[in-house]
């Protein structure tokens, strides 16, 4: 499923693309106009946090719940509120933030019935190295799952290790990529039952920024994170690309050319419901950022993938 999350004011011409209304002719020569694109939910500029964790996220936790791994991942340009979205701020808390109180509440709601272990990883994958950020001493990590704990104050010690530089487009880029990994085991209390254990993977990713490197004066290091950024998120296009294929023949899926897609192999293969959280930006000077974005959400949305249970009995 594809969620388009508009952060701001965007008008839909009446052929379907995406324009900003003032400028609406310029960008209709730009880009010809008869670009469709279709997506699940448009969120304009008003709507709030909550909205669109209500029509984006909270329908997906009861899959939780039962058993599946699920997956909600922001893409866009830089500067377009990718960080927003997945995590907001003080009094407009994000997706990230939203998803654990919804889940603690559902969860105690079933307390009664299972007994539940939470265990939380917190990574960040940045210049082509992935950092555990529950724990930034342990250097650069080799991949693997680690992490237990308290979730939101993990979420809030994560967030203060996560690599973020000013640059033109934005005060407080993030010149990484976010996964925050939540693992849920439900054990039935009643040994009586026929239930299962439930174990279920819950990825919220708040992904770097793509950046047009003409478009920015960045240099040194700056320079370097982009490309590195825009390098993974190239990886993460052709496997998107790969999945949706609709040859035949299924081609390759390219996810060792990152640490991004390998960390991702089973959000975006896997045995996984995902959610892809497109942000866009209302400005005229991102036209041509909002044009790619779009079409990159548009390949995503062709992936069909089938989830199912992951169930394990335990000895009763
Ligand atoms: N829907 C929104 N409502 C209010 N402010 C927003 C919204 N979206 C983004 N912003 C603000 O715009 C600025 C840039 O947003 P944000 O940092 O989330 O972008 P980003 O896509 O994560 O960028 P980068 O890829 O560079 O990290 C921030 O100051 C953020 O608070």
């Amino acid at each position: 499923m594809i969620q388009l999350h508009v952060s701001t004011a965007v008008a839909v011409c009446s052929c379907g693309c995406v324009l900003s209304t003032n400028r609406r002719r310029e960008a209709t020569r730009a880009i010809p106009c008869n670009a469709k694109f279709a997506f699940d939910h448009v969120f304009p500029e008003q709507s709030s946090q909550l909205q669109v964790f209500q029509k984006t996220t909270k329908p997906i936790l009861q899959d939780v719940l039962s058993g599946h791994n699920v997956s909600v991942f922001a893409y866009g340009a830089t500067g377009a509120g990718k960080t927003h979205t997945m995590l907001g701020h003080g009094g407009e808390p994000g997706i990230i933030v939203l998803t654990m109180v919804e889940l603690f509440e559902q969860l105690r709601q079933r307390s009664q019935e299972y007994e539940t272990d939470l265990s939380v990883s917190y990574l960040e994958v940045y210049n082509e190295t992935i950092r555990d950020l529950l724990n930034p001493s342990v250097g650069v990590l080799n991949l693997r799952e680690s992490g237990d704990g308290v979730v939101m104050a993990l979420l809030t010690k994560g967030n203060q290790n996560r690599t973020q530089h000013p640059t033109d487009a934005n005060a407080t880029s993030s010149r990484s990529h976010a996964v925050f990994q939540l693992h849920v085991k439900q054990t039935p209390r009643n040994s009586g039952t026929t239930a299962h254990v439930l174990t279920a993977k819950m990825s919220l990713i708040d992904l770097a920024g793509s950046e047009r490197a003409s478009a920015t004066s960045n240099r040194g290091a700056r320079m370097r994170e982009g490309a590195n950024i825009n390098k993974s998120l190239l990886a993460l296009g052709s496997c998107i690309n790969a999945l949706a294929s609709t040859a035949r023949r299924k081609p390759h899926v390219p996810y060792r050319n990152s640490k991004l897609t390998r960390l991702l192999k089973d959000s975006l293969g896997g045995n996984t419901r995902t959610i892809m959280l497109a942000n866009v930006s209302p400005s005229y000077g991102t036209y041509d950022d909002t044009f790619n974005t779009l079409q990159y959400a548009k390949s995503a949305k062709n992936i069909k993938k089938s989830a199912s249970a992951w169930r394990r009995t335990r000895p009763l």
